[in-house]
């Protein structure tokens, strides 16, 4: 495996950040129409280098700026020598400010939106709707969009899919499906967040020249996961380390017929660099676990006093505690004893399950004992804690993971194909190096173990859950489509592969 390539983290920015960071810029004398002809030929740049070969372009332009993206790259693409049909939502002449320039810039005709015709053989632009929708499309521009979809020819969008929300992801009452992205300055939520991550197709991030510095400053503590935000918080094995120095993770196992995901979050901690990984078991579960494991330990751990005599070796610094465990009192006393103790605590599956009919004195202990707990619900999960932030439509899944960390005072990593990573502190990572196999039987288990390993070898919080959701990630590739939860153990690249200095780090 090649050696990772460093860089700053990229960082997402919601539409009406964008807006600030556009009026930033031209305030501070960068022309607004440059900012435009450079999206727009970057727009063509984009059709020529995949579509090379189409009969010609048809250019959707809608009424506003993204509108004026279109213009511009339909002149371009003419000047390369592409056939050009170019068709406007509205009247050309009501296109006010760099649209209405860009739209005066275009020599060719300009056809209205009801006279399409999705010919074969055609690429469509879209520039109909950008960082500006603010309702459901509806009417002409609904049947538009039906139509494309219909015929099948392939899009490439300015900005954002039309439909598509720039902040949340969701649909806007209907979208188009693109194979391209042209998208300008910074990554929006909506590349990101389902639906909105795979109606983008591939998102092309393009610098338009406003400065690295104003986007710097209008930053919403928002990134793509990239190593190069917790790189240089992965754990070091020095020479002179030993085991206990790389930190001793438990895993709680479920009952005799429930073993198996606590020994997927084991092996995968170990391999995740835990010096030591002890699986916690009740007694009828001791001989199945003993006849499966290895280099993982195994201890009987029944009842609250056999967890109070264990708390009180200060070597074990965390515990992993729901996969498989069953929902009920027991699993509620374990996770409020751990948090007390001040240990990090990794609350999945059943650990999250079990707080539904009422979290707040969980969420107290975490005030209390503040950054050692993680969370790591799926949907279901995270509606069963959180119901009032996951009925609420108007936020987007980065919302409810932000507004859920700080409530919990934990870090909420909200998994799904667009797992979001939040702070009590605000700050936020979509992570998106997922491939879709790993929606599998376990494969949360495993995740939840480096999660855990990553936490006793000293890790903080919110770097490890952005470290292990990676990881999880690239272990996912690298085992390889129709993998099973049991390959991503073996498949988790080693730590050293990301381990940086500061470098990254703005
Ligand atoms: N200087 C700048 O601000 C730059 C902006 N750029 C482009 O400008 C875009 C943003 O431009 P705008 O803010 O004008 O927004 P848009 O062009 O995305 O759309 C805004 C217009 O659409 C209307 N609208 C919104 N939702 C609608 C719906 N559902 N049905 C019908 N009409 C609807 C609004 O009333 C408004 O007239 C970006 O997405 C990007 O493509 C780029 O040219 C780069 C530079
Ligand atoms: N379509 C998908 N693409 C990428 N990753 C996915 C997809 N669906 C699920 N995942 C990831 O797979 C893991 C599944 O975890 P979880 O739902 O807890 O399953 P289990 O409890 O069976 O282990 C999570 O890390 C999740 O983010
Ligand atoms: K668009």
């Amino acid at each position: 495996m090649p050696p990772h390539t460093y860089h700053a983290p990229l960082p997402i920015v919601t539409p009406q950040t964008m807006g600030r960071i556009d009026a930033a810029a031209i305030g501070s004398g960068i022309e607004g129409y440059r900012l435009m002809l450079i999206a727009g030929s970057a727009i063509s740049a984009c059709v020529l280098e995949y579509y090379s070969e189409a009969v010609g372009a048809i250019v959707l332009c809608g009424p506003g700026n993204n509108g004026g993206d279109g213009y511009v790259a339909a002149r371009y693409l003419a000047e390369a020598g592409m056939p050009v049909l170019l068709y406007s939502s509205i009247e050309p002449e009501r296109l006010k400010g760099d649209a209405g320039r860009a739209r005066a810039d275009w020599s060719g005709p300009v056809y209205p939106l009801e006279e399409l015709d999705c010919m074969p053989g055609y690429v469509v632009v879209d520039a109909l709707f950008g960082a500006g929708l603010d309702r459901p499309i509806e009417g002409l521009i609904e049947e538009t969009i039906a139509a494309i979809t219909a015929s099948a020819l392939p899009v490439v969008a300015a900005d954002l899919p039309s439909g598509i929300s720039g902040r949340t992801g969701q649909v806007q009452g209907t979208a188009l499906q693109a194979e391209h992205t042209v998208t300008f300055a910074a990554l929006k939520p909506g590349h990101l967040l389902l639906p909105g991550a795979g109606c983008s197709g591939e998102t092309h991030l393009v610098d338009i020249g406003i400065p690295r510095r104003v986007i710097d400053e209008h930053n919403e503590a928002m990134w793509r996961n990239d190593p190069a935000l917790w790189g240089a918080d992965l754990p070091v094995t020095g020479a002179a380390g030993h085991k206990y120095t790389r930190g001793h993770l438990c895993v709680f196992s479920g009952s005799f017929s429930h073993t198996g995901a606590a020994r997927l979050a084991a092996h995968s901690a170990l391999r995740s660099g835990a010096g030591l990984v002890t699986v916690l078991s009740p007694s009828s579960a001791v001989a199945a676990n003993a006849s499966h494991l290895t280099a993982v330990m195994l201890r009987k751990v029944e009842d609250q006093s056999d967890l109070d005599e264990l708390l009180v070796d200060q070597r074990l610094g965390g515990f992993v505690l729901g996969p498989g465990f069953g929902i009920g009192e027991k699993l509620r006393q374990f996770a409020l004893s751990i948090v007390k103790a001040g240990r990090s605590c990794v609350l999945d599956a059943d650990g999250i399950s079990a707080f539904s009919d009422g979290p707040e004195m969980l969420f107290a202990l975490c005030r209390e004992n503040p950054l050692n707990t993680v969370l790591t619900p799926h949907d279901g999960e995270f509606a069963r804690l959180f119901p009032d932030l996951h009925a609420d439509a108007e936020l987007s899944k980065v919302d409810r993971a932000r507004k859920a960390a700080e409530r919990a005072n934990a870090v909420i990593l909200y998994k799904g194909a667009d797992t979001v990573i939040a702070g009590p502190d605000g700050r936020v990572v979509i992570n998106n190096n997922a491939p879709p196999w790993l929606a599998t039987a376990g494969s949360g288990d495993c995740l939840a173990g480096i999660v855990g390993a990553l936490l006793v070898q000293q890790m903080p919080p919110f770097e490890a859950a952005a470290a292990a959701a990676f990881l999880h990630g690239e272990a996912g590739k690298r085992a390889g489509e129709g993998l099973i939860a049991d390959d991503l153990p073996d498949a988790i690249p080693p730590l050293t592969h990301y381990q940086s200095d500061n470098r990254g780090r703005g």
